[in-house]
């Protein structure tokens, strides 16, 4: 997948958010009609003329006191020049040019990498002259736009589209290695888990250098299975960022995930899902991502007190409504179920582009829906005629009604839980469409 990383940076109330707000609409609109998806604020994904890109608004990471803010901020631009394909730099017509955005644009002009300076708050022609200004900034060429009324938003998409890669067609029938990512937060024990993975004998078959920018490959063969392994620059530059910086677990993570099918999400059983943990998690479905979560190092943790089925009651919560996900309890250090880990991995796999016939999927959710109908709002009966599973990547499916816009959330999930009961999804982010017919 060729997916582009958009990072929008910029002193703090110039307007980040509420352009993020604007390039993500289109596609937020879709993917909201899905059951139950929350919503992040700072990351979302979005496509413009036929590209599709991510875009991560670095404003809502800062955090702490005024004396660090500056310190914070700056620290966001290198990491967003660092792991992004395209910079986005909002300035404020209205407040002119800061000391901040001069630091800022200094950091810039050392880039290789495609830079839009936006003038925001353009709002009316007058202040296309005030505009002027910024070319001060030594950044060249500026957009001028409005992020509350949406002007000249158009022009920028369009000029950022131009800087994207053409899409990859991709290869639905080709017998492709499953792609894990090990993802978690810091000291989970991804490594220890790679490590047990490989083997002392370091049973790598094949380093294949991204095709796709710095992402890597590599190839294994462990316990009958075949599988990649993805790991990208971002994770291996560990770089002079603390660690404790949610913003930079956030950028690393986006990537990684990207380029899997299937993340495997270590967590450090004696600190419990953490929210760092949740927002992983979620990136990963809003990828529409396969999801194993391994809750590790579980040796450490007093059974007496916690028992497993309490302990995976408390996670099913966390990442409600998508309670499906297999939850597995490891011990790296004693290589407790590590094998069950990698094969629930792989089933995840095959689930996620598994195809259920037409035939066989109305004859029984039909049966279902027959028996359990979509309740009558005012009067009027949804009558669901039949239904199909869409030719995409991930599983999705199109149910066919006469009054499609009457079938509320509760109703979709009814159908989504059914679907994954008896079609086995587990892990699997699944999407349910209404249409007319
Ligand atoms: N007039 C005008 N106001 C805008 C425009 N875009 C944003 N604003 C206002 O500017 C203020 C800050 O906007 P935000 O989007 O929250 O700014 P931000 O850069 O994300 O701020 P942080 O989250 O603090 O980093 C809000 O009051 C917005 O309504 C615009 O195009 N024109
Ligand atoms: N008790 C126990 N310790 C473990 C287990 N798995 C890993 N550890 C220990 O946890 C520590 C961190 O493990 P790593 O594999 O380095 O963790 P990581 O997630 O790769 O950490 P980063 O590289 O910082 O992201 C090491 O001291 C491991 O020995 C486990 O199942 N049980």
């Amino acid at each position: 997948m060729n997916t582009s990383i958009v990072a929008i940076v910029g002193r703090p109330n110039v307007g980040k958010s509420t352009l993020f707000n604007r390039l993500v609409q289109r596609r937020d609109a879709i993917v909201d009609s899905v059951s139950g998806v929350t919503r992040d604020r700072h990351y979302g994904k979005s496509d413009w003329n036929g590209k599709e890109f991510s875009v991560i608004d670095t404003g809502g990471y800062a955090i702490g006191s005024d004396d660090i803010f500056e310190e914070e901020i700056r620290k966001q631009v290198e990491l967003a020049l660092e792991e992004a394909d395209l910079i986005v730099f909002v300035v404020d017509v209205e407040q002119g040019i800061t000391p901040m955005d001069t630091e800022v644009a200094k950091l810039l002009r050392k880039v290789k990498k495609p830079i839009f300076l936006v003038v925001n708050k353009v709002d009316n022609a007058m202040r296309e002259n005030d505009a002027l200004e910024f070319f001060n900034l030594g950044l060249g060429e500026y957009y001028t736009i409005s992020s509350i009324n949406g002007s000249g938003t158009g022009e920028l998409l369009d000029a950022m589209a131009i800087k994207m890669p053409e899409p990859e067609e991709t290869d639905l029938e080709s017998e492709e290695l499953p792609r894990f990512a090990i993802v978690g937060r810091p000291n989970a024990g991804k490594s220890s888990f790679i490590n047990a993975l490989i083997g002392k004998d370091r049973n790598i078959v094949t380093d294949i250098a991204g095709t796709t920018r710095d992402s890597i490959d590599t190839k294994y063969n462990r316990f009958g299975f075949d599988f990649n392994l993805v790991d990208t620059a971002g994770i291996r530059k560990k770089s002079k960022v603390k660690e404790d910086l949610e913003f930079y677990s956030v950028m690393r993570a986006v990537r990684t995930i990207e380029y899997s099918d299937v993340i495997v999400l270590m967590v450090d059983a004696s600190r419990g899902f953490e929210s760092q943990d949740q927002n992983i998690f979620w990136l990963a479905e809003k990828n529409k991502k396969g999801v194993v979560i391994l809750i590790n190092k579980w040796d450490l943790v007093e059974k007496e007190t916690n028992t497993m089925r309490d302990y995976e009651a408390a996670v099913r919560k966390e990442i409600a409504p998508f309670t499906d996900v297999p939850i597995i309890f490891t011990s790296v250090l004693t290589k407790q179920r590590i094998f069950k880990a990698i094969e629930t991995a792989v089933a995840v796999f095959e689930s996620r582009k598994k195809r259920i016939p037409t035939s066989k999927l109305n004859d029984t959710m039909l049966e279902i829906i027959q028996q359990n109908p979509p309740p009558a709002i005012k009067g009027k009966y949804v009558k669901i005629k039949y239904c199909m599973q869409l030719p995409t990547p991930t599983p999705q499916f199109a149910f066919f009604a006469n009054l499609p816009q009457y079938v509320k959330d509760p109703y979709k999930r009814f159908l989504e839980n059914k679907l994954r009961d008896i079609f086995d999804f587990n892990g699997v982010p699944i999407i349910i469409y209404f249409r007319q017919k």
